[in-house]
């Protein structure tokens, strides 16, 4: 699927890859409660981008702004050329299509098939036969290692089958933008690993930009290409960029800190 906003765009040579997404000035609030202010960062197409920090510092806050679910009490949020926020609602639910969004639980219907699950964006979103939108959702299954599964439902697999299915069902309409709440959440740690590696693979094949929260170091080091690391305390961002990087080098004591597990202290 192409478009205006197509992130996959090819860039002339010399130019410098234009950002997929700008984040400028952003201040997220609920009512009178800021969360986090002024954060500043763009991600480059086709990265990794983290957003990390400690528990409740607003991760979870800022992946809503960025998918649409809450409007910025400051700032602006640009996906390529689109100014989110400023544009009409209907240019926004358009965008909204390009945008596969798996979140903590997979956020599956229990009602339906795995198959019919990913057929369902389909089936709103598409004018494909009843025939192609079965192959199709056959196919993002086995994308995911779930082939054979489309029949079962989400009850009758593991938490990590579950989280797969989530992700192709996100894949249905090949986004240009992924975005996942902590997927590494309630897996064990050779799940976790798989879904790490499920996500390389497809950003390497699909070429979509992907952004990812989540506190996981193993997931962090694993396929973070950037990343943006708000503090809770400062309420702002306090460190931008590659998470081996900042481990390493970071100026700041409290982001060193949290990406070498305390060993600093
Ligand atoms: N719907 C809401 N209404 C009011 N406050 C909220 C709401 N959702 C979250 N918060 C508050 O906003 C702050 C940031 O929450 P958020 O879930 O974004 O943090 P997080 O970094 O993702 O946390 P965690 O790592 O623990 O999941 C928290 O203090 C939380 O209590």
């Amino acid at each position: 699927m192409s478009s205006a906003f197509d992130a996959r765009a090819p860039e002339s040579a010399a130019a410098e890859p234009r950002p997929a997404i700008r984040v400028r000035g952003l201040t997220l609030a609920y009512g009178e409660r800021v969360i986090q202010r002024d954060l500043n960062f763009d991600v480059s197409p086709g990265a990794i981008f983290i957003i990390m920090g400690g528990s409740g510092c607003g991760k979870s806050t800022l992946l809503r702004h960025l998918v649409g679910l809450q409007r910025p009490a400051a700032g602006e949020v640009f996906f390529r050329d689109l100014n989110f926020w400023e544009a009409p609602e209907e240019q926004r639910k358009r965008f909204l299509r390009h945008c596969g969004i798996l979140y903590q639980s997979g956020a599956l219907w229990s009602s339906l098939t795995l198959a019919e699950n990913v057929e369902l964006p389909l089936r709103e979103y598409t004018r494909l036969s009843r025939g192609e939108i079965r192959d199709l959702a056959q196919f993002k299954l086995a994308l995911v290692g779930l082939a054979g599964f489309g029949t079962h439902y989400p009850a009758e697999i593991s938490g990590g089958m579950r989280k797969r299915a989530g992700l192709a069902r996100a894949l249905a309409l090949d986004p240009e933008f992924l975005f996942f709440d902590e997927p590494s959440a309630g897996l064990d740690p050779l799940s976790a690993r798989r879904l790490d590696d499920l996500i390389l693979e497809l950003r390497a094949s699909l070429g979509a930009t992907v952004v990812v929260v989540t506190h996981e170091l193993a997931s962090i080091f694993a396929i973070g290409t950037d990343s943006v690391f708000l503090d809770a305390e400062s309420r702002t961002q306090i460190a931008r960029g590659h998470p081996a990087e900042l481990r390493d080098a970071s100026p700041d004591p409290r982001v060193r800190r949290f990406l070498t597990r305390g060993a600093e202290d």
